[in-house]
């Protein structure tokens, strides 16, 4: 669950969010969308921690995190994907997703991985089943073997993705994610999505997929949020038009 409680940020003179709240509830996937400078980056980093409020308190799963950082958040289940895909591109795609699954502590350390300890052995076949069982989710169960580098822009979004949500995020936060994927890409990320048990919070300015993608949709103009419902409700309502037609 995600709580956002009147978060105001300012930038020397410039108002990017004033007084915006915002509860995802456990499970829910929310879409945020709005116009050219409308906040929608500057919110989801303060959800993400890379920017701090300038007041209002931020929550995940009850946890005040408004002053912590990402590794906190990302010990309560924080995963997150970037505008520009971020991948380990001299690693391949199973061992990026690896190394997301890699921590789980457990089964006796450095000593154990040196003997090879039958409960290390087991942990590992696990972590590896699991990887590959992301791939297949993903489309990419074929392209295990290749560099990250070596992909084009809509695949590298996919191994992202995988590597997001292999270890079942509590919360994924999404920026930007269909740029770069074809229509056939994007109807699979968005079901991969719809399968996870995550609280998802996406940004994304291809107001159909969100619209399709999403039970929830905020709509922020001018730092606030002007609209806030089911896909179909903000389709229809005129303060969204406005903001939009400008
Ligand atoms: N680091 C910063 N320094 C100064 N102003 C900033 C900074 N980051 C954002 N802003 C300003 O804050 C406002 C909100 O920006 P933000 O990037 O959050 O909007 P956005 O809805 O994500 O826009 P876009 O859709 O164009 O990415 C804008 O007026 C922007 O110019």
């Amino acid at each position: 669950m995600i709580e956002v409680d009147d978060v105001s940020v300012r930038f020397g003179g410039v108002r990017a969010l004033t007084g915006v709240s915002l509860t995802v509830e456990r499970g829910q996937t929310c879409g945020l969308i709005g116009p050219n400078g409308a906040g929608k980056t500057t919110l989801f980093d303060v959800v993400g921690g890379l920017c701090r409020p300038t007041s209002g308190t931020v929550r995940l799963a009850g946890v005040d995190v408004t002053g912590s950082g990402a590794v906190r958040r990302s010990r309560l289940g924080l995963r997150r994907t970037f505008q520009r895909p971020q991948v380990f591109g001299r690693l391949t795609v199973l061992e990026n997703v690896l190394a997301a699954a890699e921590w789980h502590g457990g089964g006796g350390g450095l000593a154990a991985d040196l003997v090879g300890w039958p409960a290390r052995r087991r942990l590992e076949r696990r972590r590896r089943e699991r990887a590959a069982a992301v791939l297949e989710r993903c489309g990419i169960a074929d392209l295990s073997g290749a560099y990250a580098a070596d992909l084009p822009i809509g695949r590298r979004r996919m191994v992202e993705l995988a590597r997001a949500i292999v270890d079942d995020p509590a919360v994924l936060l999404l920026d930007e994610p269909t740029s770069g994927l074809d229509a056939d890409q994007a109807a699979l990320f968005a079901s991969v999505v719809a399968g996870l048990d995550a609280t998802v919070l996406l940004v994304e300015h291809d107001v159909g997929f969100v619209m399709a993608a999403c039970e929830r949709v905020v709509v922020l103009d001018l730092g606030k949020v002007i609209a806030d419902g089911e896909p179909a409700r903000i389709r229809d309502d005129p303060a969204v038009r406005a903001a939009y037609l400008g």
